[in-house]
């Protein structure tokens, strides 16, 4: 189980040697040179070998796919948590954060929230075995982590399984007491930890308090005392010794130290000012367990998790969950921006189209306008969406503007798009992205952005609107519908190439272009259901009072949209 055998036994373990491309090429190579000296004058036998050969390129080339497929499996052996700040249900989004795939043995069921742990029920040490074999017997686990193990007949079958079925790696967090100072492990594991699973270690994670435990309780105060901790405790079996300091009174920097049987490793991160560390222990533990399961070696493992962990903490800094002391931090980066976002009730209205404000830097710079007073007079005379279009500025300054209209169109319930730079939509969490015919793919653009941002599309003719549908845009913007000069060199397709457009089109539509109160009502007159409204960039900002313009337009257009339904 050392973990330096690990990449040499990697190719033998468990799939057997078809797991290995390199086995498999050379194995072909061996067999099919010697089956020709077996058969090299007969014809029969050419046959045959030809055959032979075939099936085995078949099998090399399966194989070769099957390994290719293999998905890194991390194994957490651990409690469940109920408030998911820890835990099972922290090392499950520490290894899906991580991209690995997380199977779980459940070794006790906590009642616990922000505030501490309110219950503790013990899993029996035969259904943790059952479980263990279970997972074990059928899936190919790379990498096995122990989180609470709360009693030592758990411990004794824990490491029976691991002598059943050998892993690449097994990383031990010895839980015994949460951050809140409850218990969470009986004393008596501490002698199944030293007797068996500390030597079958390939880390140990202590914090400063089971460091101290560990050594019979002395107390760490220093990064000298975990240094000499981390060197005694390997003393106790484990291959390598991370003591964590997130709880190192009077320090800095969160600094915890690793020691790997020759040398120390001061791991240092800025310590970040929040409540939300419930967990952090867990996360580390399964973040090493996750990267040790794509191969890396341990100290890039331990460097890629302690990175991970001031990011996430960094990130999750002001979020809120729960009341107590102490809350879970978000894994994914993503619940922040959530309760202003979900102002927007749907991903995407396309009611939402009906005036569609499109911005442009020149014209707010002729008539002397920053673009946050451009956008706030747009919204406030009825602009229902609002795209940023900046073709000409530097991309920190473009991003600046978008935060700052972000800003404000949330403020409304209006969504923001970008034209055109995903990066920056992605940098400000903008609602999404407005792309061209000549920009990145749609389909390129939803993998980026994922599913919940709205993307649209310009399109010309019916057989673009189709591949829009396809691409898995949410609408269409369609023209130019009238000559314009916002545009050069942009064909001008006019009601009838908006009609075959809208036609084609599975998605709703916004016409753009020349578009302004002497032509609005004649395009929202063409009789196509799913023209949902008009886009417009002129006639709201190459004029002296954007608020007017907007409203007048907006009236406009919400009387010819009335009187289309009647
Ligand atoms: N406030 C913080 N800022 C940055 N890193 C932290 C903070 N608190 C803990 N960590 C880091 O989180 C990891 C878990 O540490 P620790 O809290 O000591 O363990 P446990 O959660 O097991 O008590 C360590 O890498 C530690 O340095
Ligand atoms: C089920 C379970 N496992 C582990 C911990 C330790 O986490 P922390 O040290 O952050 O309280 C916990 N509180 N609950
Ligand atoms: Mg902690």
């Amino acid at each position: 189980m050392a973990y330096a055998q690990l990449f040499s036994c990697h190719f033998y373990c468990q799939d057997s040697w078809l797991s290995s491309p390199v086995l498999v090429a050379s194995e072909v190579f061996r067999q099919s040179r010697g089956s020709s000296f077996l058969s090299w004058n007969s014809n029969t036998k050419k046959n045959h070998r030809r055959i032979f050969m075939n099936m085995q390129a078949d099998r090399a080339s399966k194989a070769i796919h099957a390994s290719e497929l293999k998905i890194p499996h991390v194994l957490t052996v651990a409690g469940s948590d109920s408030g998911a700040g820890a835990g099972i249900q922290a090392d499950l989004k520490a290894c899906a954060a991580r991209r690995v795939y997380c199977s779980t043995v459940i070794t006790a069921v906590t009642a616990q929230n922000t505030a501490g742990v309110q219950g503790v029920d013990v899993v029996s040490e035969e259904f943790v075995a059952e479980q263990l074999q279970s997972v074990l017997s059928d899936m190919h686990v790379d990498v096995v982590k122990t989180g609470m193990l709360p009693s030592p007949g758990i411990v004794k079958v824990l490491c029976q399984s691991l002598r059943k079925f050998p892993v690449r790696a097994l990383v031990v967090d010895p839980v015994m007491v949460s951050t809140s100072g409850d218990m969470l492990a009986s004393p008596s594991v501490l002698a199944g930890f030293r007797e068996e699973l500390l030597p079958m270690a390939d880390i140990l994670t202590p914090n400063i308090k089971e460091a101290s435990v560990l050594l019979g309780g002395v107390p760490l105060q220093s990064v000298s005392d975990m240094r000499s901790a981390a060197k005694l405790i390997r003393d106790m079996g484990p291959r390598n010794v991370l003591v964590k300091g997130g709880d190192l009174p009077d320090s800095l920097d969160a600094i915890d130290v690793f020691f790997d049987g020759k040398s120390f490793y001061e791991m240092h991160s800025s310590r970040v000012n929040t409540r939300n560390t419930h967990g952090t222990g867990c996360t580390l533990a399964s973040c090493i367990a996750a990267e040790l399961a794509k191969g890396s070696s341990m100290l890039q493992a331990v460097k890629v998790a302690k990175r991970f962990i001031e990011t996430a903490l960094d990130y999750s800094r002001d979020i809120v969950i729960g009341n107590g002391v102490q809350g879970p931090f978000d894994h994914f980066l993503a619940l922040k921006n959530i309760s202003q976002s979900s102002i927007r009730q749907d991903r995407f209205n396309s009611n939402d189209l009906l005036l569609y404000a499109v911005t442009d830097a020149g014209m707010n710079r002729k008539w002397d306008r920053s673009i946050a007073d451009a956008v706030k007079a747009a919204i406030e005379g009825g602009a229902t969406i609002v795209q940023l279009r900046e073709k000409e500025a530097e991309t920190g300054d473009f991003l600046d503007a978008a935060k700052v209209c972000l800003k404000i169109c949330r403020s409304y319930g209006v969504p923001l798009l970008i034209n055109d730079r995903i990066d920056v939509a992605l940098a400000c969490d903008a609602d999404g992205v407005h792309v061209g015919q000549s920009d990145l793919p749609v389909s390129v653009a939803r993998t980026l952005l994922g599913p919940d941002k709205i993307i649209g599309v310009s399109c010309k003719t019916p057989e673009q609107a189709q591949q829009a549908w396809i691409s898995g845009a949410d609408y269409i913007g369609c023209g130019g519908v009238y000559p314009t000069n916002t545009k050069e060199n942009n064909r001008t397709i006019g009601l009838d190439g908006l009609k075959a457009v809208c036609l084609a089109s599975k998605l709703p539509v916004v016409a753009i272009g020349g578009i302004s109160p002497s032509n609005a009502r004649s395009v929202m007159e063409i009789g196509a259901p799913n023209l949902k409204g008009v886009a417009v960039v002129s006639a709201l900002f190459d004029r002296e009072c954007v608020l007017t313009e907007t409203r007048n337009l907006h009236a406009l257009v919400i009387e010819a949209a009335a009187a289309l339904t009647k």
